[in-house]
């Protein structure tokens, strides 16, 4: 029996994944992977580096994307709030630009499933969030590239508080807009 909800979301390829979670006196116990289940709902990924982050409320990491390695990532938080975003940049898409979000938090366990062929980023609205999640390629640095977070040509709608001071990394601030990878 698998222990995991899989829901597909609006833009094919992407998929929101609940886990079963088993409570008792102790705590809780669930599996955050399980190959053969996610083979069963169409998540074939070879996942081969896990990755995690730890980030300040108001960070916004992305929009990143691989050019020549493309990676699916199964991304999640351990602890915190994020608003986690992907991108469909996969030539010839019917859904080529557009974009979905989903709240991630530590409390509702939800995963995320970013296919190849996306762009990925998140927001931390928490005051800290630590980020988790497996890649099905290598990190290639020189492979790397990044779209404005912003850009209107995508208009996400970043849940942006009016208090959030957003935070870029040196290479997030020069990324280029969506045109720049048509
Ligand atoms: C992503 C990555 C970074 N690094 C190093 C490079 C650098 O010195 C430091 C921080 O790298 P970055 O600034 O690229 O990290 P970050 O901005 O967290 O990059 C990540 O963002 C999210 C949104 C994704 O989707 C990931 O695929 C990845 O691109 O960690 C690795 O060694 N391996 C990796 O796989």
């Amino acid at each position: 029996m698998g222990q995991f909800q899989f829901t597909p979301l609006s833009i094919e390829g992407l998929f929101l994944i609940e886990p079963k979670v088993f409570g008792d006196s102790r705590g809780y116990f669930m599996e955050t992977y399980n190959y053969e289940d996610f083979k069963k709902a169409g998540i074939t990924d070879i996942f081969v580096q896990d990755n995690q982050s730890l980030s300040r409320r108001g960070v916004l990491r992305g929009l990143h994307y691989q050019k020549n390695y493309p990676q699916g990532k199964l991304v999640r938080v351990i602890k915190g709030e994020v608003f986690d975003v992907a991108v469909d940049i996969r030539k010839g898409s019917a859904t080529f630009g557009r974009w979905h979000g989903e709240i991630l938090s530590a409390e509702n366990n939800k995963q995320f499933y970013v296919p190849k062929g996306f762009a990925h980023g998140f927001l931390v609205l928490s005051e800290e969030a630590e980020f988790v999640y497996k890649c099905s390629d290598f990190y290639h640095p020189e492979d790397q590239d990044g779209i404005l977070y912003n850009d209107p040509a995508i208009d996400i709608d970043w849940p942006i508080e009016e208090d959030m001071e957003i935070i870029l990394s040196e290479k997030d601030k020069v990324n280029g807009g969506l045109d720049s990878i048509i």
